[in-house]
């Protein structure tokens, strides 16, 4: 590690939480050490230590934002609950210089009995503002949080979006040195998200350290200058944001499993089903998932996706140009009069390249009776070398539009081979550089 000094200074941090195999053996270890001790037995223990964190080591500079990514359950969260003090480490060391707002765990700083205005006064007091300067600052605290009359209402009364809000408006606003937030905007609307991270630029600019928790890499490239990525408790990588974005993409297809590989996924709700169940991860070459139960039925479910290159095989690289199949395998469960496919192509890194459903391609289909039926989207790969995830959605027309009762997120990718003198990202217009002769006025000086 560098000798850069840093405001956040992170050094073989590690964190084991104690797991217990059941409710009794966690008993078992509150009674048994004491009793063996009576007994003059040496002491046992019935936990078993669970690495969440393993020697982490990084820096974030004064006026710096660090995006944390990695998979649930890589120690994101705890990580930052480490750098804020609310966890005490197993092994190392976290060093924050000066005023510490943090966003964890949704209103973790907040009492719900008590109103909002009383929260806001406890909770910037406990960030060090006298109550002189926490009058000063209530009124714009109150206008950015824009809750209303709920304001002096108790917390416990609260929606996610409004002690996000509330909580947000706190942070901003107790003039931090470091700002810490836990994947917490993803709880507020987007026209509140748009305003918190217009909000980050600022304070960006005004030179506050910012860490922060995302599971969106647009987020990760768009604002941060350096990227972190978690995984299974270790940092696998801390460097510029596209290669860690990359680095995160590359292994997330890869433990997805190679192509044709479904990822759960729920249904949509839709008529006449009252409530969807959702649908069980399964690769295509195994057995389909059991339907959903009789009293939680989805229209349709897709239980299978494959690719297919152009001589009909299942594929993993195409050539640009290649025709491309995506087959799908549906189960319906009621008839469907007037059906309708979705299909979208993006990036590793979440961007929308393209996306279509039938109806926009004025693709008429027949009804849809009770059982399984494969379909195939046959697609062309007019498209640069790279890496590309499908995502699939099924559904049906209601009063002229599209209801999507199933999506994939994830139906799988494929890799488009970079072809030699070619240019690079996702189109390939099949560019031709021509020398168009110089301009006859030109040429006489007009
Ligand atoms: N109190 C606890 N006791 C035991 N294990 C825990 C405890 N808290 C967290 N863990 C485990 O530690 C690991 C890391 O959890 P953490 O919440 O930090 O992950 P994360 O990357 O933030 O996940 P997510 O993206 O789902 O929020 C997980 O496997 C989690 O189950």
């Amino acid at each position: 590690m560098s000798s850069e000094p840093g405001v956040i200074v992170v050094e073989g941090l590690s964190k084991a939480y104690q797991v217990y195999a059941t409710p009794r053996a966690r008993l078992q270890q509150f009674v048994m050490p004491r009793l063996r001790r009576l007994l003059g037995l040496a002491p046992r223990d019935y936990f078993r230590d669970f690495h969440a964190l393993r020697d982490i080591s990084l820096r974030v500079g004064r006026g710096e934002t660090v995006g944390v990514i990695g998979r649930n359950g890589s120690g994101k969260s705890t990580l930052l609950q480490l750098i804020c003090g609310t966890l005490t480490p197993s092994a190392g060391r976290v060093a924050v210089q000066g005023r510490v707002a943090a966003l964890l765990e949704l209103g973790s700083g907040f009492n719900p009995e008590f109103s909002g205005r009383e929260n806001v006064f406890l909770n910037a007091a406990l960030l060090g503002l006298s109550r002189r300067e926490i009058e000063a600052r209530y009124d714009e605290i109150v206008r950015f949080a824009d809750i209303g009359e709920f304001i002096d209402q108790p917390v416990k009364t609260y929606s996610s979006g409004m002690v996000v809000r509330l909580a947000f408006s706190v942070a901003i606003h107790v003039g931090p040195d470091v700002l810490v937030v836990d994947e917490a905007l993803s709880v507020g609307d987007t026209a509140f998200q748009q305003k918190c991270l217009q909000r980050i630029r600022r304070m960006q600019d005004e030179g506050v350290s910012i860490l922060l928790v995302t599971h969106s890499t647009n987020t990760l490239i768009e604002y941060c200058d350096r990227g972190v990525y978690l995984r299974r408790g270790r940092l696998v990588m801390d460097g510029p944001c596209r290669e860690v974005v990359k680095a995160y993409g590359d292994d997330l297809l890869a433990e997805e499993g190679a192509i044709g590989v479904i990822v759960a996924a729920e249904p949509e709700p839709g008529p006449p089903s009252p409530s969807p169940s959702p649908s069980v991860a399964t690769p295509a070459d195994t057995a389909p998932p059991a339907p959903p139960a009789q009293e939680a039925r989805a229209v349709l479910q897709i239980e299978r996706v494959a690719l297919l290159g152009p001589d009909g095989r299942p594929a993993a690289a195409l050539r640009s140009g290649d025709v491309l199949e995506v087959e799908l395998e549906l189960q319906v469960f009621e008839p469907v009069a007037e059906p309708c496919f979705g299909v979208q192509i993006s990036s590793t890194d979440g961007i929308v390249l393209w996306s279509a459903t039938t109806q926009q391609l004025a693709c008429a289909l027949p009804p849809l009776g009770p059982g399984r039926q494969v379909f195939r989207w046959r697609l062309q790969a007019a498209f640069s070398g790279n890496r590309y995830v499908l995502a699939l959605g099924a559904g049906e027309i209601v009063g002229g539009e599209y209801k999507r009762r199933h999506r994939l997120d994830y139906a799988g990718h494929f890799d488009v081979m970079p072809e030699p003198r070619s240019g690079s990202g996702w189109l390939a217009p099949r560019p031709e550089f021509l020398a168009a002769g110089a301009s006859a006025e030109a040429g006489h000086g007009g």
